[in-house]
C-alpha cells in the first residue's frame, strides 16, 4: 500500500514532528546510545505495568467492536492475537520487575499515566466506533514498535540488560502485527464518514501526545 492510499501513513507524514517526538524521544535515544539512567528505566517499567493493566480492557473492547462491526474475519483474529498476548506481557512485567527490584504492588500512577489510562477507558463505551478505536490501537502499538526497534537497529549501544525489553516490542513479528493493525485502520478509515475520519485523526494525535508525556514522565524525577 503506498502512502497516497494509506490515510494513516498520510497522518504520520502530516504530524511528522509530533510523531518523531513520540518515536524518537530522548528516553529512547538514551537507551540506544547507552546513556540511559536505570532509575528512569525502572520508573518506566512500574508505570507501564499499570498502563498495560488498563490496556487489557481497551484491547478487549476493540475486539468486541470488531466482532460487532467488522465483516472481515481476519480483523478479529489479528486483534484477538494481540489480546491473547497480553497475559504473557503482564507475566513479562512481573518477571522483569523482580529482576530489577521493582515492587509492582507499591506503585502509584503518575499524572501522565492516569490521564493516558483515562483516555483508554474512554474507548470502552459503545458509542466509540470501531474505526476510531482501531486507529487508536494501531497508533499505541506502533509508537512502541518504532521506538524500541530503533534501539536494536544499526549501530546501537543499548545496554545488554535492556535488549530483551527492546526486542519485546522491536522484533519483526511485532512489526508485522503493527502493519496488520495499520491495514485494518486504513480499510475502516477509507469507508468512514468525514466526521469519523476527523475523529480518528484527532485520536491519532492524542495518542502521540500521551505517548510523549508517558516518556517524559518516565525520564524525569
Ligand atoms: C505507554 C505504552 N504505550 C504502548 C504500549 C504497547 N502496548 C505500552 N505497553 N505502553
Amino acid at each position: 500500500m503506498d502512502n497516497e492510499q494509506s490515510p494513516t501513513a498520510t497522518w504520520q507524514a502530516k504530524h511528522r514532528e509530533l510523531y518523531e517526538r513520540a518515536t524518537r524521544h530522548p528516553f529512547i535515544l538514551s537507551i540506544r546510545d547507552g546513556t540511559v539512567d536505570f532509575s528512569s528505566f525502572k520508573r518506566w517499567l512500574g508505570q507501564d505495568y499499570i498502563f498495560v493493566g488498563e490496556f487489557v480492557p481497551f484491547v478487549f473492547s476493540v475486539l468486541l467492536k470488531s466482532w460487532k462491526e467488522s465483516e472481515i474475519k481476519s480483523d478479529i483474529e489479528i486483534i484477538f492475537g494481540g489480546a491473547a498476548a497480553l497475559s504473557d506481557e503482564l507475566s513479562w512485567f512481573k518477571n522483569e520487575a523482580s529482576k530489577w527490584g521493582v515492587d509492582l504492588c507499591g506503585i502509584t500512577p503518575f499524572t501522565a499515566n492516569t490521564e493516558y489510562c483515562r483516555f483508554l477507558q474512554s474507548f470502552t463505551t459503545l458509542d466509540i466506533n470501531y474505526t476510531v478505536a482501531a486507529t487508536a490501537f494501531w497508533a499505541i502499538e506502533t509508537v512502541y514498535q518504532e521506538s524500541f526497534s530503533f534501539c536494536i537497529e544499526g549501530d546501537h549501544k543499548t545496554p545488554t540488560e535492556l535488549l530483551g525489553t527492546c526486542q519485546r516490542w522491536g522484533n519483526s513479528d511485532f512489526g508485522q502485527y503493527c502493519k496488520s493493525l495499520q491495514q485494518i485502520a486504513d480499510r475502516c478509515i477509507k469507508k468512514a464518514t468525514a466526521d469519523v475520519v476527523r475523529e480518528a485523526e484527532e485520536v491519532f494525535v492524542s495518542v502521540l501526545k500521551h505517548e510523549i508525556e508517558f516518556w517524559n514522565m518516565s525520564s524525569s524525577e
